[in-house]
């Protein structure tokens, strides 16, 4: 049984909790949590340890919740530790975690150097095989991953160009996140498949939630056609291929699909491709796809784990996972 702290229990790390405690060779010793709310009183009720910052546990105890200790006794206890704390706050934990010889895992909001590999489990997860610090690239970037990585294999990626439109639920305007280009997304994929063409990629923001979504335009080392690519990118199992005929066309509609297969906290692990969208004009590709902010880097945490812990290599690890979660059965 391979023992996990999860330090950070908001939008990443809740479902990384849940997904570890469900898995059977990992054990999930408990969560890291600044403050006492509704989301650790849920994290109660799922019967999770709460471990707390030094010198907060008066806090708890003023309105009746348990600690079972510290941080640092969460991550003395755990074999290895998912950090999900807010972005940045990871740098500032990582002496820490090497304090205690802990190994640690960091995700996308993380400077690449935080870590001795950023990781796409379907892209590159033999490199964090033993290494002890990780990261788990963005949810975006992971999500163009997942789709280069079959490209680049069969057709190879000469050059690609993105835009990516980005959830954020803030003031109600249209902006450029960032202005500068390119947006971390294009280096961060280069960080994890280094031997693709030139990656060109575009960020805005927008006011609503949940959903990402990217325009793709990617040149291929190929001239396959729409088909061939369509029966490739479906063959993957962290990739959903959405039938035209279903008539989702938005973050609206996808949130509904993942509530009516009755997928947990609306999870949609899988890239969402538009089938539709996927054209080829010589070794031009474009299409459209949407990826779930929030649960599309779980699975990529629990393969990280087995990967640093050298325990399964990355067939057996992304089998496992996804037949635990349900991934591939939409
Ligand atoms: N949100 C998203 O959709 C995605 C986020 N990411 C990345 O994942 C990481 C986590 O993001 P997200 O889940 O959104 O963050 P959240 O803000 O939702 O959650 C952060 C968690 O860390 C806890 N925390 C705060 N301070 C401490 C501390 N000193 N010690 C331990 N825990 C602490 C918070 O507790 P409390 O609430 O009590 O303050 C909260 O539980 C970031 O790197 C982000 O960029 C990656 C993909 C998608
Ligand atoms: O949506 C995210 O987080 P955030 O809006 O909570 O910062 C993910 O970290 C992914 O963002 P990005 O891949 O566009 O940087």
């Amino acid at each position: 049984m391979i023992r996990v702290g999860v330090n950070g229990y908001g939008t990443i790390g809740k479902r990384v909790a849940d997904a570890v405690n469900s898995m059977p060779d990992m054990e999930l010793v408990g969560i890291g949590k600044a403050s006492p709310n509704h989301t650790a009183d849920a994290a109660a009720d799922r019967g999770y340890d709460i471990y707390v910052p030094d010198g907060r546990e008066d806090r708890w105890e003023d309105v009746g919740m348990d600690v079972a200790g510290d941080i640092e006794a969460l991550i003395d206890a755990s074999d290895i530790v998912a950090d999900a704390t807010p972005a940045g706050m990871g740098a500032e934990y990582r002496p820490i975690y090497e304090e205690h010889d802990t190994p640690a895992l960091f995700q996308g909001g993380e400077g690449a150097d935080v870590a001795e590999a950023s990781f796409t489990a379907r892209a590159n997860y033999s490199e964090a095989t033993d290494k002890d610090y990780v990261r788990i690239v963005s949810c975006n970037t992971t999500g163009l991953n997942r789709m280069f990585a079959p490209l680049h294999e069969e057709y190879g990626v000469e050059r690609a160009s993105i835009t990516l439109v980005r959830c954020r639920g803030e003031h109600a305007v249209i902006s450029a996140d960032p202005v500068t280009l390119p947006s971390h997304h294009g280096p961060d994929a280069l960080e994890v498949i280094p031997d693709m063409g030139p990656i060109t990629t575009m960020g805005m923001k927008v006011p609503t939630v949940r959903h990402h979504f990217h325009g793709i335009n990617v040149e291929l080392g190929a001239e396959p056609s729409a088909e061939e690519v369509r029966d490739l990118l479906a063959s993957q199992s962290r990739i959903h291929v959405i039938d035209g005929d279903l008539g989702i066309d938005s973050g609206w509609e996808l949130q509904e699909f993942a509530l009516d297969r009755g997928r947990d906290r609306m999870n949609l692990y899988e890239n969402q491709i538009f089938e539709d969208s996927i054209s080829m004009d010589g070794q031009q590709l474009h299409l459209f796809q949407s990826i779930h902010r929030e649960s599309d880097v779980v699975p990529e945490n629990v393969d990280a784990i087995r990967a640093m812990m050298g325990e399964a290599d990355a067939e057996e690890s992304i089998e496992l996972t996804n037949e635990v979660m349900g991934i591939g059965d939409i």
